[in-house]
């Protein structure tokens, strides 16, 4: 039989030692969000170039003057930021700034997504990221854990979603501030959940049924608010308005070769310094970096419930062994507590998109959780036979049954919303055409030129010289939230092109006939799919392939 970590022994290198919540940057009243509300402006006058641009910021996004702006901007030094909240704000606001310049493209300019970041943005953005042990790209914690603001101080639930506000959106819209929101107010919601988490793993310790069955109870009532949070969503939050006008400014630069972007984007002044010449572009290329976009997928707060209830996913197309009660208890006698972990890698590479802090409590909890283990060996197949209900052992059970279905509640209907916001919005395209795109380089390359070269690019892998590549009879693209992430391209290569304002890379970007060829919108990151398409997810895979399998694992850890 198994043995479970036994209490602990100061001498003892594997004794178990409590996890302390203050250890992980995880705030006992707010959970992941910081405890108080994010700061609003660095108050360091310093810092005023980044803020000013920040207080109009919409204002400058709709006229186009970001791109400007940002150039203009000084290149600023992080060693003057002084706190953490600090560190989060700078990351914030300049994951806004950054996504506002690569997809903020005027297309009455006939401008493309940027394939450069200036150093302006580039250079702090990568050292306060890397202050924090987060990749560089807006996600998750930029805009959900620390962008909001209490109304109310006096308030009789303070994070209540009705006394939220967000400080900062793309579009401006509240639909944009609510989609955000909902995010934020479950996490607040939830903190009594990881708390819970904690008593649930000191009562494996202390052999504690009872206070099991209590810690099982709290993480239930937080996965419960957390389920009546998610369908609020549709409350406030349009889903035209979020596929449509809000997803863009999110996506990332993985995968984006239909938006313009295939080799990713260039960090100027991090990446491309010690370039030993312009000539040998293969170097170059290489530096250039690939992220995913934001996603509420890079929230620690489900991946920490579903390791503590014990709840694995595997590779997506590969369901894991969870099946039978008896069949987990008998390979927990055969196996112990060591079984392989064998991971879904989209789900373990978004830890990259956490705060470090974040993403070592998840490491560390998966070391010293042992819930699902604890009940599974506590009740035996007669009892979950015949059922005694009133027993401890099914009361624990019972309670640990009702976090499961709870999860898998969450799942259905985080899978509801994905069909409406996203995959009914692709199918019926969008109300408002767009302006039709032409190459961002239209002006360094006659277009006539433009269009010989993709030909000749088609026909060969070598780049045509002094133009930009593209294809114009590209595949239609089905669409992902928030990166838009479809058919594999095949790549050709960039040309260096010097552009006015930079030395980067020009990207090879579809032509104007490529996207009318798809949808003839020219909104490449959102946009109508094809009949018969997929929708596809961040790591490639198949989006609702992917969130049923995970549904269908959660379902499939009941006891
Ligand atoms: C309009 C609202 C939303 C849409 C359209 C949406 C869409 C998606 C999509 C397409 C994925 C697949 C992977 C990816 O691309 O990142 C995903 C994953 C995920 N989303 Fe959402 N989402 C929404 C809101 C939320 C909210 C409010 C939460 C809760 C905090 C959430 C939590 C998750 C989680 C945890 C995953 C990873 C899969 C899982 O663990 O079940 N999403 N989402």
């Amino acid at each position: 039989m198994p043995q479970f970590p036994q209490p602990k022994h100061d001498k003892d290198p594997m004794a178990y030692v409590p996890l302390r919540l203050e250890d992980y940057d995880i705030s006992p009243t707010n959970g992941f969000l910081p405890t108080e509300p994010p700061l609003r402006r660095i108050s360091n006058p310093y810092f005023e170039p980044w803020e000013r641009i920040m207080d109009k910021f919409n204002q400058y996004l709709l006229a186009h003057h970001i791109r400007r702006l940002v150039r203009k901007m000084p290149v600023l030094d992080t060693s003057k930021l002084e706190t953490q909240a600090e560190f989060q704000r700078a990351f914030t606001i300049l994951s806004f700034m950054a996504h506002a310049f690569v997809w903020g493209r005027n297309s009455a300019l006939s401008e493309s997504a940027s394939d450069f970041l200036p150093a302006s943005i580039s250079i702090p953005w990568v050292s306060v990221a890397k202050f924090l042990q987060i990749n560089p790209v807006i996600c998750c914690a930029a805009v959900c854990h620390w962008n909001w603001q209490i109304l109310d101080e006096n308030a009789k639930d303070p994070m209540d979603i009705d006394n939220l506000g967000t400080l900062h959106t793309f579009s401006g819209s509240t639909d944009e501030s609510w989609f955000y929101l909902v995010t934020t107010a479950i996490e607040a919601k939830c903190a009594q959940g990881i708390n819970a988490i904690l008593d649930a793993v000191a009562s494996v310790e202390e052999d504690n049924m009872e206070r099991m069955t209590h810690a099982l109870h709290k993480i239930a009532h937080s996965l419960r608010d957390a389920n009546t949070l998610l369908v609020r969503i549709y409350e406030r939050c349009d889903p035209y308005v979020f596929y449509w006008k809000i997803r863009e400014f999110l996506a990332g630069w993985e995968n984006m070769a239909e938006a313009g972007l295939p080799y990713g984007v260039l960090y100027e002044g991090v990446d491309d310094t010690d370039t030993p010449s312009l000539d040998s572009w293969q170097e170059l290329i290489w530096r250039f970096r690939k992220y995913a976009g934001g996603s509420a997928a890079q929230t620690p707060l489900l991946q920490a419930f579903d390791i503590a209830l014990g709840i694995k996913h595997y590779p997506t197309g590969k369901q894991g062994l969870q099946s039978s009660v008896s069949d987990a208890r008998k390979r927990l006698y055969e196996l112990g507590f060591s079984e392989p972990p064998v991971a879904n890698s989209y789900l373990v590479r978004m830890r990259d998109y956490m705060p470090g802090g974040h993403r070592r409590f998840l490491e560390d909890l998966a070391a010293t959780c042992r819930i699902r283990e604890y009940v599974l060996l506590a009740c035996s197949d007669q009892m979950l036979q015949a059922g005694h209900d009133g027993d401890l052992q099914v009361s624990m059970r019972q309670a640990y049954n009702e976090c499961i279905d709870l999860m898998k509640a969450f799942r259905d209907k985080h899978i509801m919303l994905v069909t409406r916001y996203i995959i009914a919005q692709a199918n019926t395209g969008p109300l408002m055409p767009a302006p039709p795109v032409t190459s961002v380089s239209s002006h360094i390359i006659p277009h006539a030129s433009h269009t010989q070269a993709l030909m000749r690019a088609r026909s060969s892998d070598t780049p045509p010289p002094g133009g930009r590549l593209g294809g114009d009879s590209l595949p239609a693209d089905p669409t992902m939230y928030p990166q838009t992430n479809t058919h594999s391209l095949r790549l050709a290569q960039p040309t260096r092109v010097r552009s006015q304002n930079h030395h980067a890379l020009q990207s090879a970007a579809p032509s104007q006939a490529s996207f009318s060829s798809t949808n003839g919108k020219g909104n490449r990151l959102a946009r109508k799919v094809e009949d018969g398409s997929v929708v596809r997810g961040t790591g490639g895979t198949d989006a609702m392939q992917f969130l049923k399998q995970v549904r269908n694992e959660t379902a499939n850890t009941r006891i």
